[in-house]
């Protein structure tokens, strides 16, 4: 037992604090949700409930769990059967946000100004909503299994209280003290308004008085055709506690060897938890309408972990642990039907509406593309939903379309790896291809670089960067006749030695170049190296502390290389000295990195200028 029996005070966790005060003080367009997350908590504390009493006989749960709300002149309250909280809990849960993002949501919401309703909305901001329409909140409530029973109090500034209390069974039962203009929040007609439109889909029964105000039976096992957008759209903010209209429902019974019914949503917006390294999901698991697990890995992939919604199946056994989940076999076997449904139904979203699905793919395909390393089993399938930025095209492409529009004679799929799609479109490395109309892939996130590791071909044609090794573009005829003006293409050998016995090991070697043709140089990687992306991928998080030296490449067709490759007849003098260095810093200015010795270059730079300008 507790030792704690007098009233103790607490200050908010700093992070609650300033929430609390954006929440009270905005001008949130539809504040009657708070109602919706009140009755979503308690909806969650009976479904807690409900499993801990399944593998904990010593809980007894009520003959029946039910919500009940009471209203009074100047109050509202929410009361519920479920779990409950202890002393721990309320510290835990209530002075806290365990979100993770809120640092950054916070952050956000300061820069954009208070009036800012969306982001609020995307964010979620839970039981603390309750503080839109409320001076002030109490919760008395009660752990199931604990004899003690305790009251939480707050006006929603600075702090809360805690003090010993009673109730005589389990639960939570959340009150609020209604604000001077959140008056209406007393009115059962208001109340039952708000239930109807928001709570409909509670599978726990909500009471008025003597009245249910819903059929309280699971949405997911009403049949698809009787559901309409709003409730799936009402059921998706219950369930995943989001604010967004989903970008996609899919709701399937599968029937057969192994029972189970999903109801699953595709978010339209990224969740804040979207690239946290714990790669949690969020799809709840229930058997026989009883839930189970919210954030099993074994039922989504983590590639998946944007999903959200239910899966309820039969055939698992009601007192599975969490931890056995993990070695069911039963259970493998639905993620995996599932994965695959989900699947085949992106396939068909981007068949069907290429630009809409372009909006799924700015928000998940970075997370989707995990699955290319992480499920081999289904690599082919993932990479059947993958579409990519590209020089050819102003949407997006598939592999598979791309390759249908290779030129003849081209015999690979080529792509250009970097952190910038905008910057990689400008990169000289294209010319070449861009002059013989060949389409180049801009790959801009980071998991590119890990799945092309694993990827090698696709449809029997190998991708290649081009960023390493030889441009293979003397086989593709060219698409506009050569032009006649187009410079001779020099003979570089004495520039080339002459660089070369400058730039020492700054360079792996120096080579005539066949992908340019506007620029005078460029770096890439040798055949048979690291790719330059990679590299500077891995030097940025610390896995490689210095790069291999690259190979520069000179555009045999540019005045200024074919200029040099004269000058380069006679003795190396200065001037050509300075040139080599300056070209191999303009290659790595162009790629975003900065020149070897910055002092030098400036100095070099500025006697070249001196020259042209005969100072
Ligand atoms: N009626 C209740 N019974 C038991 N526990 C509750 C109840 N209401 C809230 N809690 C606890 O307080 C926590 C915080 O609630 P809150 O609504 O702020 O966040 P959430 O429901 O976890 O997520 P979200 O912020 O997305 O709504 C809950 O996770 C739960 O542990």
């Amino acid at each position: 037992m507790t030792e704690v029996l007098e009233k103790e005070s607490f200050s908010f966790q700093t992070e609650v604090g300033q929430l609390l005060e954006i929440v009270a003080s905005s001008l949130y367009s539809n504040r009657e949700v708070f109602l919706r997350e009140l009755v979503s908590n308690a909806s969650d504390a009976c479904d807690k409930l409900r499993y801990a009493a399944l593998t904990d006989a010593s809980l007894a749960p009520p003959d029946g769990f039910a919500i009940t709300l009471g209203v009074d002149k100047k109050t509202l309250s929410i009361s519920d059967n479920g779990i409950g909280m202890n002393h721990a809990d309320l510290l835990d849960t209530l002075g806290t946000i365990a979100k993770s993002g809120t640092g950054a949501f916070i952050e956000a919401l300061k820069a954009e100004g208070k009036d800012t309703p969306g982001l609020i909305g995307q964010f979620g901001v839970g039981f603390y909503s309750a503080f839109m329409v409320a001076s002030q909140v109490d919760v008395l409530t009660r752990k199931a299994g604990e004899d003690d029973a305790w009251l939480w109090s707050s006006d929603g500034k600075g702090g809360f209280t805690i003090e010993p209390a009673t109730r005589d069974t389990a639960g939570t039962t959340v009150t609020l003290h209604l604000k001077k203009d959140a008056k209406e929040f007393a009115e059962e007609a208001r109340i039952r308004h708000i239930i109807k439109t928001y709570s409909e889909h509670i599978s726990f029964p909500v009471k008025l008085g003597d009245d249910t105000l819903n059929p309280a039976e699971a949405l997911w096992t009403r049949p698809a055709k009787e559901i309409s957008e709003e409730q799936y759209g009402e059921f998706y903010k219950h369930t995943s506690h989001a604010f967004d209209t989903p970008w996609h429902v899919m709701h399937n019974k599968v029937e057969g060897a192994l029972n189970h019914t999903s109801l699953l949503f595709v978010p339209s917006v990224q969740p804040f938890d979207l690239f946290d390294a714990e790669r949690k999901s969020h799809v709840k698991l229930y058997v026989n309408r009883v839930f189970i697990s919210e954030t099993t890995k074994d039922l989504i992939p983590a590639y998946l972990r944007f999903l959200r919604g239910v899966v309820d199946s039969q055939d698992l056994s009601l007192n599975v642990s969490r931890e056995m989940l993990q070695t069911d076999p039963k259970l493998a076997k639905i993620k995996t039907q599932v994965t695959k449904k989900v699947l085949s139904e992106l396939k068909k979203k981007a068949a069907k509406a290429p630009e809409d699905y372009a909006k799924f793919w700015g928000n998940f395909g970075a997370v989707l593309k995990e699955g290319l390393v992480e499920d081999p089993s289904l690599r082919e399938r993932i990479l059947e939903v993958c579409r990519f930025a590209s020089t050819g095209e102003d949407g997006l492409t598939s592999l598979a379309a791309y390759v249908e529009r290779m030129k003849e004679g081209q015999e690979a799929i080529f792509y250009i790896a970097g952190d910038d799609a905008a910057k990689l479109a400008q990169s000289p490395h294209l010319e070449g291809f861009k002059a013989k109309g060949v389409e180049v892939l801009l790959l801009s996130d980071h998991v590119d670089e890990f799945w092309l590791q694993h990827i090698t071909e696709f449809e029997g044609k190998p991708l290649k960067s081009i960023t390493r090794g030889a441009a293979d573009l003397d086989a593709i005829e060219a698409e506009e006749k050569p032009d006649e003006d187009k410079p001779e293409e020099a003979d570089l050998s004495k520039l080339i030695a002459a660089i070369k016995a400058e730039l020492g090991e700054l360079v792996k070697d120096v080579r005539p170049s066949k992908r340019l043709t506007d620029s005078p140089v460029c770096l890439i990687a040798d055949e048979g190296d690291m790719d330059v992306n990679l590299e500077r991928l891995l030097k940025r998080h610390g896995q490689l502390q210095t790069g291999m030296p690259r190979v520069l490449e000179l555009n045999p067709s540019h005045a200024i290389i074919t200029k040099l490759a004269e000058r380069a007849d006679g003795d190396a003098d200065d001037l050509l000295k300075d040139a080599a260095h300056l070209l191999l810093d303009q290659a790595r200015i162009v790629e975003g990195e900065t020149p070897t010795d910055a002092a030098a270059f400036a100095r070099r730079l500025g006697s070249v200028m001196s020259r042209a300008f005969e100072v």
